[in-house]
């Protein structure tokens, strides 16, 4: 203990969504180590005999199917990652299955795609299974459904992921756990480089140089990832540590390792988190500056009057950016129709649209609960 008092976002915590790194998990000649899973489920196993309760997020099937498949690196191609997921997946939950079962704790596998954080229906579906397994006292294993995520959906990076868990969970700390001590102004390597005890605003970041990952080649994201997710979390009230993984004993019992992110803002849906800080949008929607006026000032929905075109190759359902009439995007949704259906729909009141085309025309282009602003 460094003297400082006790961290109260990480003693006062009930419900914790550790996620921890491949880097973290593997050895130096690659696959699964087994004494590191171990060690991280010890301390997960201590968090809980304190009453609170855990999610884990855990990378490391591609990393955990590469030495099985005769392979030395993570491979390129996304179909080869595909099967590296595959076959490592099982193995990893194995690992924390057997591990766990020494604490007499039961794990559970949840494998997520985007859908089950952008799509209203499923997003309920997930909360409903997080909430049950947890109730079950079962200690949930997360990781992106890798084996069936193609490049269009997918997450790509678990420290996203684990933001948007941690929202999905209602969790009240956020905990990632990498092969770096926290954040430094510089990268690590650096030898000026300093640790970054707290984040307390956006402002405590300008001056930070954030890094793409280690050496290893094992880790996806680097830092750039993990602030991201810091910024999600914190964003809709959830405080964050970013420490090692041989710290994460100290950190998850209060002890002031690594970084403090502090929360910043309050909660809101998790599709709306999703959308403003992690999709890549499918086209945009040009609004006149009445429609901007209603969308920003106002929070209205954008209707098809305001609309004077299109761009991109979309369909209902997908993220789109609205832009000002000076092409600047202000807010982004997830639209209601196709892009071969807009210009039809460009300029026209919804009662038009509706004598003209049919009920199904009346809608929003755009309705305001599927809307952030940027
Ligand atoms: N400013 C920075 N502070 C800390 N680490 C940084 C920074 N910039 C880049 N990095 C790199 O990010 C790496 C962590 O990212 P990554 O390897 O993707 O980890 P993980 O597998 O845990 O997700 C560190 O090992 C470090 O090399
Ligand atoms: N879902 C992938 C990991 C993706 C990922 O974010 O990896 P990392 O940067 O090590 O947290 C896997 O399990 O291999």
């Amino acid at each position: 203990m460094s003297g400082r008092e006790p961290r109260v976002e990480v003693t006062g915590a009930r419900r914790v969504v550790v996620k921890v790194g491949s880097s973290s998990l593997t050895t130096a000649a690659g696959g699964i180590d087994p004494a590191r899973v171990s060690r991280l489920v010890d301390v997960l196993a201590a968090v809980r005999a304190r009453g609170a309760e855990v999610v884990l997020v855990s990378s490391g099937a591609i990393a955990a199917g590469l030495a099985p498949l005769g392979l030395s690196r993570r491979p390129r191609g996304l179909a080869a990652q595909q099967a590296a997921a595959s076959v490592g997946q099982g193995l990893l939950v194995h690992r924390y299955t057997e591990e766990l079962a020494r604490h007499g704790v039961i794990a559970g596998q949840v494998l997520l795609t985007l859908d089950d954080v952008t799509r209203r229906s499923h997003y309920r579906n997930a909360y409903q299974t997080f909430a049950k397994l947890l109730d079950l006292g079962v200690l949930p294993i997360v990781n992106e459904n890798d084996t069936v995520a193609t490049t269009e959906i997918r997450f790509g990076d678990n420290d996203r992921l684990a933001a948007l868990v941690a929202h999905l969970v209602h969790a009240d700390l956020l905990v990632l756990l990498s092969d770096v001590d926290g954040l430094y102004d510089a990268h690590p390597a650096d030898p000026g480089s300093s640790l970054v005890t707290d984040v307390a605003t956006e402002a405590d970041l300008d001056s930070v140089s954030i890094g793409s990952a280690g050496a290893a080649g094992v880790g996806t994201g680097g830092m750039q990832t993990k602030v991201e997710a810091a910024r999600i979390a914190t964003g809709a009230g959830i405080p964050v540590v970013l420490t090692a993984a041989d710290r994460a004993a100290e950190a998850l019992e209060g002890h002031p390792v690594g970084t403090l992110f502090h929360a910043t803002g309050r909660r809101r849906p998790t599709r709306l988190l999703w959308l403003a800080h992690a999709t890549e949008p499918k086209g945009s929607l040009h609004l006149d500056a009445g429609a901007v006026r209603a969308v920003v000032e106002r929070r209205a929905s954008l209707l098809a009057a305001g609309v004077t075109g299109a761009s991109g190759s979309f369909v209902a359902g997908d993220p789109v950016d609205l832009c000002d009439p000076d092409g600047v995007p202000v807010a982004r949704g997830l639209v209601n129709f196709d892009a071969g259906e807009v210009p039809s729909l460009l300029g026209r009141s919804s009662h038009e649209l509706k004598q003209e085309l049919g009920s199904g025309y009346e809608r929003e282009v755009v309705h305001r609960d599927d809307l952030v602003l940027l």
